[in-house]
């Protein structure tokens, strides 16, 4: 049986407001080497290209879809949020690209994995809100929700925060003991869930953390923290690639 191919969504970053000659589509390196390392899978980067990309080609092509975080935020119009804050970073091509991404790739009984903002993509794809602002309201101290990219990245991505799992979700059953730590590096956080959508943890301070989408044909996990960073440091963060191979390696023998 071949390898299965990975889907990894890039961001836009424009060197020159503007000017899309000096356009990068990017994805940071940690999220591809837990696809090849732990996964054994072919790694596609899928640039953000909104309507001008083949979804069909894609679909039918690739057996399991990573959904990166990133720094910009989901535009707010995408889920009744109101205006945005000023100075929000924004990548509408993504948005633009993933967000009807997403049901299509549930509906084919296709893995898909979520991290961060592809956790929150996936929460407004299924019709769920965000806050945009976590520090704002008060109450979500645990979070590094004003988050300092110049700290040293060992602390920046330090497991700081308990998860308390659901006794009966597919994450429980991955992992040994229902109390786990996770790391967090996020300014934004789910507001409201979006239907058919399955809480797998949330944190001490009641943050939906992990969630799985309801009767799905398929794999699906989005997770709020980062399990791409240092994954065999952390039995829960390896355990979940590792389930994320399985099912992608079932997809693509599905297929043959
Ligand atoms: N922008 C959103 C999502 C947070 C997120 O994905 N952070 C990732 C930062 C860069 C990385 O390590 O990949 C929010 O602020 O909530």
């Amino acid at each position: 049986m071949g390898r299965p191919v990975i889907a990894i969504t890039a961001e836009t970053l424009d060197k020159h407001k503007d000017q899309d000659t000096t356009r990068y589509y990017q994805v940071m390196a940690k999220y591809v080497a837990p696809v090849v390392e732990i996964m054994g899978a072919l790694p596609l980067i899928l640039p953000p290209l909104a309507d001008k990309l083949d979804v069909e080609t894609l679909l039918n092509r690739v057996d399991g879809v990573l959904l990166t975080g990133g720094v910009s935020n989901i535009e707010p119009s995408h889920y009744q949020g109101g205006a945005s804050y000023e100075g929000c970073p924004h990548d509408p091509n993504r948005d633009a690209t993933v967000l009807p991404l997403i049901k299509q790739i549930v509906a084919k009984g296709m893995p898909l994995f979520g991290i961060c903002r592809g956790f929150q993509e996936m929460n407004v794809a299924y019709g769920g809100s965000l806050y945009q602002q976590l520090y704002k309201e008060g109450q979500f101290e645990l979070h590094s929700t004003q988050v300092d990219f110049d700290s040293p990245v060992d602390s920046l991505y330090a497991d700081v925060h308990d998860l308390n799992l659901n006794p009966d979700g597919v994450l429980a059953k991955l992992c040994d003991g229902l109390v786990q730590r996770v790391n967090s590096i996020h300014g934004q956080g789910i507001k409201t869930l979006g239907t058919d959508i399955q809480v797998e943890g949330t944190s001490p301070d009641g943050i939906v953390e992990a969630f799985s989408i309801k009767d799905a044909p398929g794999f699906t996990l989005g997770v709020q923290w980062h399990p791409e960073w240092k994954p065999r440091n952390n039995p829960m963060y390896l355990a979940m690639w590792q389930a994320f191979a399985r099912a992608a390696q079932d997809y693509a023998n599905s297929k043959a």
